[in-house]
């Protein structure tokens, strides 16, 4: 019996906004295993290819196949944005929101949402109005809650853009723990240094392209393209 929604598989996507196509043909499969964490420059399609492939942009071409049918891959995936969305609740209530639309019952919610909160140093800040919040601690709710369901792929855009060291660690340690329990990672950064201590494999995107899909040491010790030389060497991409 197959259980696991991957592997994943797009081929020739195409997605278009304004007349322009913001994914140009992109082919990739993901498989079981690893981190995968999306680089490019500014405007590459990175988060565009992100939404794309969790089902969130329509498709002017191409096609996504999960290992099963659309309605379970979309009940066992979770997405982080760079910037969270709020809910005008406490933080419990924010990080309980997805057990609730499952059906569980509030006690049961609020203690899972609970556990998961004291997990990230968030325990003190339980009947806090999330919009109180700090900008790490918005993003370690927005991290449990999206992990509050158990997805099998969880996909990322820049969960960690403007937040400072302490709160980036705390978030690349709890990416860290998920990942060797067994959660799939799609995520896009800008930083070069945290996609070197995360990354199993790396998509490299240009002008919504997909130049490279390669292991992480191919790609960081010997890159193909000569963008994506231009990439690790910081010089500008054209
Ligand atoms: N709704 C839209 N209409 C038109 N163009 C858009 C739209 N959304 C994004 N774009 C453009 O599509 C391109 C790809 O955007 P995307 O956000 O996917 O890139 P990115 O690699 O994630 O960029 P960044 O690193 O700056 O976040 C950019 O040039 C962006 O300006």
């Amino acid at each position: 019996m197959v259980t696991s929604i991957l592997p994943l598989r797009a081929s020739d996507l195409k997605v278009r906004k304004s007349r322009r196509l913001l994914l140009d043909g992109v082919s990739l499969s993901l498989s079981g295993t690893g981190t995968t964490i999306v680089l490019g420059p500014n405007g590459a399609g990175k988060s565009t290819l992100l939404k794309t492939l969790h089902g969130m942009e329509r498709l002017a071409g191409g096609d996504i196949q999960w290992a099963l049918p659309d309605k379970q891959a979309r009940d066992r995936q979770a997405f982080v944005f760079q910037t969270p969305i709020l809910m005008r609740r406490t933080v419990l209530e924010n990080v309980a929101y997805p057990l609730r639309l499952n059906g569980t019952s509030r006690k049961d919610a609020f203690r899972i949402a609970t556990d998961w909160l004291n997990r990230v140093h968030l325990g003190k800040a339980l009947n806090q109005r999330a919009t109180d919040l700090s900008g790490g601690e918005r993003q370690k709710m927005a991290l449990v809650r999206a992990l509050i369901r158990d997805p099998e792929v969880l996909f990322l855009d820049e969960p960690c853009a403007n937040l400072d060291g302490r709160a980036t660690r705390e978030i690349e340690d709890l990416l860290q723990e998920v990942h060797a329990a067994g959660t799939r990672l799609i995520m896009a950064t800008h930083d070069l240094g945290q996609a070197r201590r995360l990354a199993h494999d790396v998509i490299f995107m240009h002008k919504g392209a997909l130049l490279e899909q390669t292991p992480a040491t191919t790609f960081f010790e010997n890159p193909m393209t000569a963008q994506a030389q231009a990439f690790l060497n910081g010089d500008i991409v054209e």
